[in-house]
């Protein structure tokens, strides 16, 4: 079996004291690994995200990178270490063209290192280079999304949190985005994806996790999952051929 990258062990956190959204939280993932994360509104998975990259007041447990202990190591730091993050809101400067936008995510400023960085992405990425000059703040949603992973990905991360990339766009938005994820991941690097679309993101990932009240309450393979009545029930809305009958 492949190395473990990210352990997540016995997780609480939460934004205030006294007041843990995650409650013993477990999760591990491989080198190389595409997992996703799933489960019902406010179950804490964006809340976990935040944890690993240690945006949070409130964190107990232990949680480890590569095999080194990385927490109250700050967000700035992690990058440095190979994690990159994109939250689900405010994850790239409308006012800044995209080139712009991707030089501020470069763990280098280096003149030739980030012009080499620029022209990998945009080879990866196209739309880009065909929006390099155009501000942020007025690409399609899928394009901002695709913009928001292309930055994180400045940094040269070997894990990449993804925080409901899809969230606000269209169906066939959906299906690019999901299929830039698994691109990204084609390149080597683990992702770990919360995501509300549950279906889409379990059909793409190599593992699910599902989230329920702030811990893991089910995992396996991708397909498994999705194809699990349990789970098809409780959380990707499918009903039982059994809750049907009268
Ligand atoms: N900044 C915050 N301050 C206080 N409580 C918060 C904050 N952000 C989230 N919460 C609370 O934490 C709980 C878990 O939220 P979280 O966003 O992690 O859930 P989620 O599983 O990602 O849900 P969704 O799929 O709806 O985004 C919710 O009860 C939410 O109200």
């Amino acid at each position: 079996m492949s190395q473990s990258l990210l352990v997540v062990e016995q997780v609480y956190a939460g934004y205030a004291a006294g007041l843990d959204i995650l409650q013993g939280a477990n999760i591990e993932i491989h080198c190389g690994e595409l997992v996703a994360l799933i489960g019902p509104n406010g179950a804490g998975k964006s809340t976990l995200l935040k944890a690993i990259f240690n945006l949070l007041p409130q964190c107990r447990g232990q949680i480890e990178l590569g095999g080194k202990k990385i927490q109250g190591i700050p967000p700035h730091q992690l990058v440095g270490l190979g994690m990159g993050y994109v939250p689900q809101l405010a994850n790239v400067f409308p006012s800044l063209t995209v080139a712009e936008n991707l030089s501020i995510g470069a763990v280098s400023s280096q003149g030739k290192i980030l012009k080499d960085r620029l022209a990998e992405l945009t080879n990866l990425f196209p739309i880009l280079q065909e929006r390099y000059h155009q501000r942020a703040g007025t690409l399609s949603g899928g394009e901002r999304q695709l913009l928001a992973m292309a930055r994180a990905l400045m940094g040269q991360p070997r894990l990449l949190l993804l925080d409901e990339p899809s969230a606000a766009l269209s169906p066939k938005l959906v299906g690019e985005v999901m299929g830039h994820i698994q691109q990204i991941n084609r390149l080597g690097i683990t992702v770990l994806l919360v995501e509300q679309n549950a279906r889409q993101a379990l059909k793409i990932s190599h593992r699910g996790y599902v989230l329920d009240n702030g811990r893991e309450c089910y995992s396996g393979a991708g397909q498994e999952l999705l194809h699990d009545p349990r789970i098809g029930e409780l959380y990707l809305g499918i009903k039982s051929p059994l809750a049907t009958k009268p």
